[in-house]
């Protein structure tokens, strides 16, 4: 049987609404990560896609609670993470996920996972530098390091290992946070995905 033209197109256009996938940002504290998550999450919505934003500091209240920031705790929380983003993507929702996940082999697993059942995962790298960042400073992380009340802050006396090959690279210290999120956008269109 032949599909109607109309028809035809009406499927593509829904497809790419109704196609999961997660969107895992990646970065220092204060990079910029939630920022554009949440930005990007209301345009997706606007044009129909179900969005959930899984946000490092709600996580860590209730699904990783009692987790700390040594390199062990990090790894479970990007792991728990990344399951509940694979099952979120692969049930058709964009699910963006603004967290440091400083180790590459935390980050490895999770794109690993999603390859496993042909989930759509892209990684970016909110790329800001961290003298960009500890200006920026949202949460005061910078300035108690500085002060010696908190050690192990990634990027400062904690690591963070760059992703060599993300599928994206933001400058945001050269770009308005509607910039960020268009690039964004720009390249989910690109795979089919906006
Ligand atoms: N020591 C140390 N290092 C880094 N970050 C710290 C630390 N202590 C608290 N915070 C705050 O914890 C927020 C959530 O961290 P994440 O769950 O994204 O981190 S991780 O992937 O498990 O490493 C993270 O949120 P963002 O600022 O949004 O990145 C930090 O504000
Ligand atoms: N292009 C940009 N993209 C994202 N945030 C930006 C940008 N330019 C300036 N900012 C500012 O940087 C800060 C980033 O904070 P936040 O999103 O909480 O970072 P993170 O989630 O990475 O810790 C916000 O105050 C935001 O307004």
């Amino acid at each position: 049987m032949t599909i109607p033209r109309t028809d035809q197109s009406h499927q593509i256009q829904e497809n790419h609404v109704t196609t999961g996938a997660t969107v895992w940002l990646t970065g220092l504290p204060s990079a910029g990560k939630t920022t554009i998550a949440y930005e990007l999450a209301g345009r997706l919505r606007a044009e129909g896609h179900l969005v959930e934003v899984l946000d490092g500091d709600e996580i860590r209240e209730f699904i990783s609670a009692g987790l700390g920031f040594s390199r062990e705790d990090r790894h479970t929380n990007v792991q728990r993470i990344g399951f509940l983003a694979e099952l979120l993507a692969r049930n058709g929702v964009k699910t963006l996920v603004p967290v440091i996940a400083p180790y590459a082999d935390s980050r490895e697993a999770v794109r690993k996972r999603h390859q496993e059942s042909g989930t759509a995962y892209i990684e970016v790298h909110v790329a800001t530098p961290v003298e960009v960042c500890s200006e920026r400073d949202v949460k005061g992380l910078y300035a108690k390091q500085a002060a010696g009340e908190l050690s192990g802050l990634t990027g400062v006396d904690d690591p963070y290992e760059e992703p060599e090959t993300p599928d994206l690279r933001i400058e945001s210290q050269h770009q308005t946070v509607q910039e960020s999120a268009a690039a964004l956008h720009a390249l989910l269109t690109e795979r089919g995905l906006a």
